[in-house]
């Protein structure tokens, strides 16, 4: 049974989720990272939300991991380069918060047109200064969005109820949907120039850090006021602070904070700022979302394979996936199969399919070659890292789907290119679902492709099978299947023999020195 560790406060729906689809869990929260290096390596998946760090270190202590779930948007708590290249998939839920996201940036940008908090503690500390509180009215002001993504896309559509003027700064928004936003699509110099009110919803990429720098501040509309849920880091908080102190900036609310917890920060205490900690997400709607979300992916991926909202892997649904299971056996042996019978750097792959295979999700067949492919350089290749060593290494990947009828009900062929040339391997679905080899190098061959395999290819010339057999008898190796082709009677012929025992150096030898031999081969699949 996959075990699964939730590690941050999370709603019980998650673990009652998990404990009802077959997937043990342990509710460990408040760990060091210390003290969670230590218990990971015990679990199948980590459900986390912002405090859990998903360091390089803890990913390397988690040697039974398969997947990471984020209850929430933002992964920047996660190092997603570190856990693809260890194969963890890495999902998010990434719309079960996004309106009460919305609402707290609303919430945030009332708050700072009618200073609510300050108000509030003038009043109950008996002071009754109400001269002092004069707001401005949302109606008619510009609100500028920085990001125009699920969060910025819903503050445009309340903004818009409150008879505010949108405009946003988006280098992805296309014009039909800022046109089906009722947005205007501006570029940041004019948003900085002409909004009332600013408010981030971008994720912290190298683009964004800083977007709201010293000197993008200074270009904001004087008695600008500036609300940050998306995440620290996109403002200088330093320059925030004198915008504030000067008078320049009217009032900031923020949520999120360069570092977290903020439990100091040079900006508490500021005239005019307004602060939460990191609430956006936190209403019991959307922590029951969020919660419910993560475990449902997180179950379907370690119990079926499903795959949702996975950051670092194409989507594969739980009902996709038991159709998709023997087409990627299939396709993770032929990879494989190549992948040990082809010499040199690889330099190419293409991946056709044929008859029902054609109609499938090429993506999850694709990562299964790859994984098959690449295990010769790795062992610790999946079908989530297999993508992104293939990268890595250079290698140009071709899926081409043909819609033709051909001998077969369904086929996949792996075509792998090196300096020696292209090199082919084709396979099949037999009615029982089993993968079998079709064609090897030219050859037809059928084959099943298991366990320890023996491969030999010599001249196709009578009394060869025997001596071949007599070698294996004498050696003490039991054969268990023996599958044969050849080019052309009398031409190049190949043998496929699935032994006991794996074939080591001195029997390939022996085999070699049989007269008519040109190559013999250890095999595993
Ligand atoms: N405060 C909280 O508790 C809380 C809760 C939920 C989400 N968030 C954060 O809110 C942010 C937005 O979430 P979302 O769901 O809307 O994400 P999203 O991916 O739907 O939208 C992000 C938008 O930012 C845009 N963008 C990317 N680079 C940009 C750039 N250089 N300049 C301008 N725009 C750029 C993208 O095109 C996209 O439209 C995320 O950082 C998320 O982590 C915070
Ligand atoms: O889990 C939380 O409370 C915050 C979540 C939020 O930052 C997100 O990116 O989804």
């Amino acid at each position: 049974m996959p075990k699964v560790l939730i590690s941050d406060k999370m709603d019980p729906k998650a673990a009652e989720i998990f404990r009802a689809r077959g997937v043990e869990v342990d509710e460990i929260t408040g760990k060091t990272p210390e003290e969670l290096k230590a218990i990971i390596g015990e679990y199948d998946g980590l459900a986390i939300r912002s405090s859990t760090r998903v360091t390089q270190e803890i990913l390397d202590a988690a040697t039974n991991m398969k997947v990471i779930g984020r209850a929430g948007i933002g992964v920047d708590n996660i190092d997603i380069p570190a856990a693809s290249a260890k194969g963890v998939v890495v999902m998010n839920t990434p719309f079960g918060n996004s309106i009460t996201t919305a609402e707290h940036a609303i919430a945030l940008m009332f708050a700072l047109a009618r200073q609510l908090p300050q108000a509030d503690a003038s009043t109950q500390a008996g002071k009754w200064e109400k001269s002092k509180f004069m707001g401005v009215e949302l109606t008619a002001k510009t609100l500028g969005l920085i990001g125009a993504g699920n969060i910025g896309g819903i503050v445009a559509e309340r903004a818009l109820g409150l008879r505010m003027k949108v405009i946003a700064y988006d280098p992805f928004l296309t014009e039909e949907r800022a046109i089906e936003l009722g947005v205007e699509k501006v570029n940041l110099e004019t948003l900085l120039a002409r909004a009332d009110f600013i408010t981030l919803h971008t994720p912290l990429t190298d683009q964004t850090r800083n977007i709201l720098s010293a000197e993008n501040l200074a270009k904001t509309k004087k008695g600008v006021r500036i609300i940050n849920c998306a995440r620290g880091g996109l403002i200088d908080e330093a320059a925030l602070k004198q915008g504030l102190e000067s008078g320049h900036i009217a009032g900031a609310a923020l949520d999120v904070y360069a570092t977290e917890p903020a439990k100091e920060n040079a900006l508490f205490g500021t005239p005019n700022f307004i602060s939460t900690p990191h609430l956006g997400a936190s209403t019991t709607e959307a922590q029951v979302n969020v919660a419910i979300q993560v475990a449902e992916q997180m179950s379907d991926y370690l119990v079926s394979g499903g795959v949702t909202n996975a950051l670092n892997m194409p989507s594969l649904s739980a009902e996709e996936a038991p159709r998709l299971k023997p087409y990627m056996a299939l396709a993770e042996k032929l990879g494989s199969l190549v992948g040990q019978l082809a010499h040199g750097p690889l330099k190419s792959v293409a991946i056709e399919t044929e008859g029902a295979a054609a109609e499938l999700n090429q993506k999850p067949i694709t990562g299964a070659v790859l994984a098959g492919l690449m295990r010769s350089y790795s062992d610790t290749v999946n079908m989530v890292n297999a993508p992104f060593l293939a990268k890595e290494r250079g290698l140009d990947v071709r899926e081409v789907r043909h819609d033709r009828e051909g001998d077969y009900h369904t086929m996949i062929r792996v075509t792998v290119n090196t300096d020696e040339g292209d090199r082919s391997v084709a396979g099949t679905l037999f009615s029982d679902a089993a993968p079998r080899l079709i064609e090897l190098f030219g050859i037809k061959v059928e084959a099943d492709l298991v366990g320890h395999m023996l491969y030999v290819v010599n001249e196709d010339r009578p009394g060869f099978i025997g001596s071949l057999g007599s070698l294996l008898g004498e050696e003490g190796i039991n054969i268990g299947t023996f599958h044969l082709g050849r080019r052309a009677a009398g031409g190049e012929a190949v043998l496929l023999l699935s032994i006991d025992d794996n074939a080591g150096p001195d029997l390939l030898n022996k085999v070699k020195a049989l007269p008519g031999v040109k190559t013999a081969m250890a095999l595993a699949f």
